[in-house]
């Protein structure tokens, strides 16, 4: 398949798949948890580990040649379910759960034992990872979208596992560059600010908002 596809599927379908997915990336989440905080001997790690050679297997009996990629549908709008920060079938991602109130993006995620970096504290990769993915859909929601060109990241103070909270607005605009800022937040307060520049490649300036994000896609 191409990387951005589009497609159109029932609302029982929908419910379904995204039901299944979910399922299966809860589960696989669930594995890389106890595989980080697993203390148990060898004999029941091999017994694990025959156990989840079977499972991949299962899954590889059918496979997608590459990446998800973007769908787009009429019932379900934008489908980037292997989005390494937000997407619903990817395990990888956290997930970053966002909503958008007209103006500004809040994300909520929980960050447990996989995303440590210092000790019990979350990986800062991690944070500007879900930072960019946060100020990116600012500027997408307020329907300047762009390409990640430059994104600054100022860690104030340690962010502890656990949950946090991203937030991100668009600042301004010029021309084909949006400028959008956000936060990650704790208990602790504001534990790391970010701003950056998203920019429309210059290969979807003459196309429309709509014809671009459809052809050329989005994060
Ligand atoms: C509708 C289609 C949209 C598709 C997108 C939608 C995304 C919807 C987001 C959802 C949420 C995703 C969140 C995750 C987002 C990622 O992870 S994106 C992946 C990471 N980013 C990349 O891979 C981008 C790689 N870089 C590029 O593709 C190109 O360098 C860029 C950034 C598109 C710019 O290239 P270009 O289009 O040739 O730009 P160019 O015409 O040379 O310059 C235009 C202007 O931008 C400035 N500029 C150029 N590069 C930079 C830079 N790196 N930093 C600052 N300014 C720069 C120039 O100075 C110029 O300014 P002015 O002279 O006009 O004042």
């Amino acid at each position: 398949m191409s990387e951005y596809s589009i497609e159109e599927i029932t609302a029982d379908h929908l419910a379904h798949i995204t039901a299944v997915a979910q399922g299966l990336a809860g589960d696989v989440r669930a594995l890389v948890d106890a595989t980080v905080r697993t203390q148990v001997g060898d004999d029941d790690v091999a017994a694990a580990r025959e156990h989840i050679a079977a499972a991949t297997a299962l899954l590889r009996r059918e496979q997608l040649p590459g990446a998800f990629g973007i769908r787009f549908s009429a019932t379900a709008g934008k489908r980037n379910w292997g989005n390494a920060m937000v997407g619903l079938r990817n395990p990888v991602a956290p997930p970053m759960h966002m909503s958008y109130d007209g103006e500004k993006i809040t994300g909520t995620v929980d960050l447990g034992a996989a995303y440590e970096g210092p000790a019990g504290l979350v990986h800062g990769g991690i944070l500007a990872a879900l930072l960019d993915q946060a100020l990116g859909s600012a500027a997408e929601n307020a329907g300047v979208p762009g390409m990640t060109g430059t994104l600054n990241v100022r860690y104030r103070q340690a962010t502890v596992l656990g949950p946090v909270t991203v937030s991100a607005w668009l600042d301004r605009t010029e021309g084909i560059k949006s400028f959008a800022k956000g936060t990650v937040s704790t208990a602790d307060g504001v534990t790391v600010e970010a701003d950056g520049v998203f920019i429309l490649p210059r290969w979807a300036r003459g196309q429309s908002q709509e014809d671009a994000v459809r052809t050329v896609g989005e994060g």
